[in-house]
């Protein structure tokens, strides 16, 4: 008798984060089935088959169809890639307006087939459209999960790693806040393995904070650089995409920076942002509250308000909460 769970995923907009998305999920062999949506019909559709004639080479089977809204109904995992992206010179928040019109939309046309699974964004700003999915969906909190920093921290382990010659797997360090230029890196608990990265700066000329730092906004400004040589990033958010979505589909209890409702953590309240939290099958677990020192304290408090500027206009309960 086969008791394994039936897992399935229904990815909506499949542009270029959402088809590589679908392709690193088929790679991985994750889920059992994945159904795609897109208002392009036609592009949708096409990934279908381009994928599908991969499948013999695939490490398990994965069922990949097409879909509308209404096929939402009895999936795991929702996930939003759909939407407008950055052109060169834009940042993610000027993406918002737009944005947050496409996920009102997909949203109520997701709850409306009866979903009662956990939903994944990734479109930007995503800290912005992840609160918005939690109130437009009015699921619990622990069921919206933002992308949030997972890419940055992914690419903060990457280049640590070559600057400290170190494998990324072994590099443990956040980036945390907005996914976006206010994001800030937590070196006050960065380790290569168990050894913190402060004590290896203080004892080896070779390494110094000023790399560190340079390091760092090498990180934040990436998806510049790559937009402004390919136009669009979306290898690195597919990784981490699904990485986040084996967490879930395997409750696995792994701490991965995703964008999470704070509620009285680090001294902030409602807003989504980037912070490490325990994800299994039941979405967040919880959040991981790090010690920052004072002046990432500072640096996080300013990340959560540029957010909450952002949403006061279009969300009573945050216009509130920075009046008081
Ligand atoms: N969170 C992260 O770390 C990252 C987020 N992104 C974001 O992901 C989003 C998607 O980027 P790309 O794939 O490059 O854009 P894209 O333009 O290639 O794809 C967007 C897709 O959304 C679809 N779409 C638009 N409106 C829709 C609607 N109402 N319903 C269903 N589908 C709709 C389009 O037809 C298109 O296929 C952007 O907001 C981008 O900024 C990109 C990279 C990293
Ligand atoms: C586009 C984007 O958000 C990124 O690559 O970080």
């Amino acid at each position: 008798m086969d008791n394994v769970r039936i897992s399935r995923v229904a990815l909506i907009g499949t542009g270029f984060v959402g088809s590589s998305y679908a392709f690193a999920l088929m790679n991985q062999g994750i889920a059992h089935e994945l159904i795609m949506i897109d208002l392009n019909e036609d592009k949708a559709k096409g990934d279908v088959i381009d994928l599908n004639h991969g499948k013999a080479f695939a490490p398990s089977p994965m069922n990949i169809r097409f879909g509308t809204y209404e096929d939402c109904e009895n999936v795991d995992l929702v996930v939003i890639c759909a939407g407008a992206n950055q052109k060169p010179g834009e940042t993610r928040l000027d993406l918002v307006e737009k944005n947050l019109k496409i996920f009102k939309s997909i949203v109520d046309q997701v709850m409306e087939s009866g979903f009662d699974g956990i939903f994944l964004v990734a479109t930007n700003p995503v800290d912005i459209l992840s609160y918005a999915t939690w109130k437009y969906s009015k699921l619990p909190k622990e069921r919206v999960i933002g992308s949030g920093t997972i890419l940055d921290t992914a690419r903060f382990r990457y280049s640590l790693g070559e600057y400290f010659k170190i494998a990324p797997t072994n590099v443990h360090a956040y980036i945390i806040g907005e996914h976006g230029d206010s994001e800030l890196p937590v070196y006050s608990s960065a380790s290569l393995g168990t050894t913190h990265i402060n004590k290896i700066i203080s004892q080896d000329n070779e390494y110094n904070k000023e790399d560190l730092d340079e390091i760092f906004v090498n990180v934040r400004d990436a998806a510049y650089k790559i937009i402004q040589s390919k136009g669009a990033t979306y290898y690195g958010i597919a990784m981490g995409l699904v990485r986040i979505t084996k967490a879930i589909l395997t409750n696995e209890n792994s701490i991965l920076t995703v964008s999470a409702h704070l509620d009285g953590q680090y001294n902030e309240n409602d807003v989504y942002i980037g912070v490490p939290a325990v994800i299994n099958r039941g979405g967040i677990r919880n959040i991981v509250e790090l010690e920052l020192d004072s002046d990432e304290q500072e640096k996080f408090s300013h990340s959560a308000n540029v957010l909450k500027n952002i949403l006061a206009p279009h969300f009573e309960e945050v216009k509130k909460s920075l009046d008081d």
